[in-house]
């Protein structure tokens, strides 16, 4: 971070400026702090509810850096999933930290998407998962193309998603709201 500061012209010496890569370290440390932790422990609380149809939790935030440029994106994820023949669910919270896993690492949005929506098939067994990611790039916001307020949309569906066009447009129709 010295190197950069001095790159950029700054004078890393300067009294605002001393303990700034000191900072920066700290910052990435909990910025990328998901390379740390095992997303399948975040999935250890499943019970059974017998309750076999759609369960989304709409509109969790979502904060990541894309690992192009170390800027941030960010907007919300949709996920959904039908549990599995035992109707085995997981705490509701537990959708919101599995995001937040996989967010805090270098990431690109399409990868995200799908390491939700995996892990989720892995150690739920649910029939099956939809993910919709909708964030804003930083990297297309301030720099390069500086096109603010775009949005980019991916999803990833599993399972009965696949091949059940009518679950899937019941599910996509929840989402979209
Ligand atoms: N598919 C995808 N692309 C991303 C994501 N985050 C950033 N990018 C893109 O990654 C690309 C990197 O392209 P490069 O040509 O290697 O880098 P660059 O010269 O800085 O590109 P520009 O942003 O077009 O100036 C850019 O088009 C970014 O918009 C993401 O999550 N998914
Ligand atoms: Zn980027």
């Amino acid at each position: 971070m010295r190197e950069i500061l001095i790159a950029v012209g700054e004078d890393p010496d300067r009294d605002g400026l001393v303990r700034t890569p000191a900072r920066v370290a700290r910052a990435y440390a909990e910025l990328f702090a998901g390379l740390r932790v095992d997303p399948a422990k975040v999935l250890t609380t499943a019970f059974e509810a017998n309750h076999e149809e759609l369960v989304l939790v709409r509109d969790i935030e979502v904060m990541s850096l894309c690992e192009h440029h170390l800027l941030p994106f960010r907007g919300v994820a949709h996920i959904g999933y039908i549990p599995g023949e035992h109707g085995r669910i997981t705490g509701l919270s537990k959708l919101a930290r599995l995001v937040e896993v996989f967010a805090r690492r270098p990431q690109v949005q399409e990868r995200l998407t799908a390491q939700i929506a995996d892990l989720l098939m892995e150690k739920l067994d649910p029939r099956g998962v939809i993910a919709v990611l909708e964030c804003e790039h930083m990297c297309m916001a301030m720099r390069g193309i500086q096109k603010a307020g775009s949005r980019t949309v991916t999803s990833a569906v599993r399972g009965l998603f696949q091949c059940d066009a009518k679950s899937r447009a019941e599910a996509m129709s929840l989402i979209i709201g």
